[in-house]
């Protein structure tokens, strides 16, 4: 700890623990919004496998295979010799399983197999170590072992008897590795790109330690796999740095369900421990709820008491069960071809499907809706890869009111 302590002590940063936390990161000094609290490279990181992505720099264009394992690809030499270290031991193991078997090998065991090949390569001195950039942080981070189901534990020793046929290190402890995925689970970040694409999935060593807020006073970014932690409020010294772990766009409940889900805790932040108040309650309201039947009131809908439907707050119109089940399930028809038609080269088709959505999300959603928001950001997204900067800017200006509305009531 004191290593550690050492380590972020001239960035102005100091790690503590806190009871009903565990370890945080504390400031020892002023942030100002925009400032960069953090820099971090990963301690070991792995692309996604929605599409092809090189593992030096996660580029997906112009790639070739490694011809040995045929699992890993790079952009060009210059990545190639970036991660030869690590991939050769990586190239070995893969290269000895049959090609069916290869199959299996997802990012996250590629994941766990590079953690392993890395603390190897440390403690025999191939690759330099330090404090920050060493395989001992991963036996400090949070396991929540004792709060998986069984069907969890059954998947994370599955999981490890694969990564133990892939190194087939007589001397590895399977019950380690299933701790170990269970510690990924709740440390490692997805990278993303600079329009928060998921590229892939990074283990971060400081990173790791900072907590989770409703209400973050930072936000945790990528410059391509460097992570970078920036303020966006003025953080004063002594305070605890806080990111968002999941979308903090949602109502209180599905933020606390998943929260509970992932990283097994319920959040204590400003607006968590607002929950079921009226205040919340009509922020969940308009997050997740319907609109009134009357287009000109902004009304939001809470449930009637004899469970016809959903009443406006405001003018007191009642929207039936049936309706709001008609339009909910038009809309999950329409969203359950989605995925097919977002494959490249089927965008004004995916174009034509989201703003179907659209349409109904605006029949049956709060305008301030996030499924409408996040409808919008898709129809933005699909827009600029086609290059209709036209439609893509009037559909990126919808958005911001949805956001705004978000800030002003947090
Ligand atoms: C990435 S780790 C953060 C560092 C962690 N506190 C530690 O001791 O290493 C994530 C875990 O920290 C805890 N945690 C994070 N944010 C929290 C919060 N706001 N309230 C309570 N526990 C939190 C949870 O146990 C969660 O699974």
């Amino acid at each position: 700890m004191e290593e550690l302590q050492n380590a972020v002590k001239d960035g102005g940063l100091a790690v503590s623990n806190l009871p009903e936390k565990g370890r945080c990161l504390l400031t020892t000094k002023n942030f100002y919004p925009g400032e960069v609290i953090l820099r971090q490279e990963p301690y070991v990181c792995v692309p996604n496998n929605t599409v092809s992505r090189c593992d030096g720099c996660f580029a997906s264009e112009s790639l070739k295979k490694c011809s040995a394992c045929q699992v890993v690809w790079y952009c060009g030499s210059t990545c190639q010799k970036s991660e030869w270290k690590l991939h050769r031991l990586e190239c070995i193991a893969l290269s000895r399983l049959e090609k069916e078997k290869r199959k299996a090998v997802t990012p996250s065991i590629r994941l766990m197999v590079r953690l392993y090949l890395r603390r190897k390569l440390q403690n025999e001195m191939f690759i330099p170590a330090s404090v920050t950039d060493s395989c001992n942080f991963v036996e400090a981070l949070v396991s929540h072992l004792k709060d998986l189901d069984e069907k969890q534990l059954v998947l994370y020793a599955q999981m490890a008897s694969l990564v133990h046929l892939i190194l087939q290190w007589p001397e590895i402890n399977l019950k380690e590795i299933a701790e170990n995925f269970s510690k990924l689970a709740c440390n490692a970040h997805t990278i993303c790109d600079c329009e928060l694409r998921p590229l892939g999935t990074g283990l971060y060593p400081i990173v790791s330690i900072i907590n989770h807020s409703c209400l973050p006073n930072a936000v945790l970014i990528f410059e391509g796999k460097s992570s970078v932690v920036r303020a966006v409020e003025h953080i004063p010294e002594g305070a605890e740095v806080s990111i968002a772990y999941i979308d903090i766009a949602g109502s209180t409940m599905t933020r606390q369900k998943t929260l509970k889900e992932q990283y097994f805790f319920t959040c204590t932040c400003p607006r968590c421990i607002k929950a079921g108040q009226y205040n919340d309650i009509q922020e969940s309201a308009i997050l997740e709820g319907y609109r009134c039947k009357d287009d000109g009131c902004n009304g939001f809908l809470l449930r009637d008491s004899d469970d016809k439907g959903f009443i406006c707050q405001t003018c007191g119109l009642l929207r039936s069960k049936e309706e709001v089940k008609r339009i909910v399930s038009e809309i999950t028809a329409i969203s359950d071809k989605e995925l097919k038609y977002k494959s490249p080269g089927n965008q004004e088709e995916a174009i034509s499907q989201y703003k179907m959505i659209e349409k109904l999300q605006m029949e049956l959603c709060h305008p301030f809706s996030i499924s409408l928001m996040r409808t919008r950001e898709e129809l933005l997204k699909i827009l600029m890869e086609v290059g209709d900067w036209r439609e893509a800017l009037a559909y990126c200006r919808l958005t911001i009111p949805g956001y705004q509305k978000l800030k002003l009531d947090c």
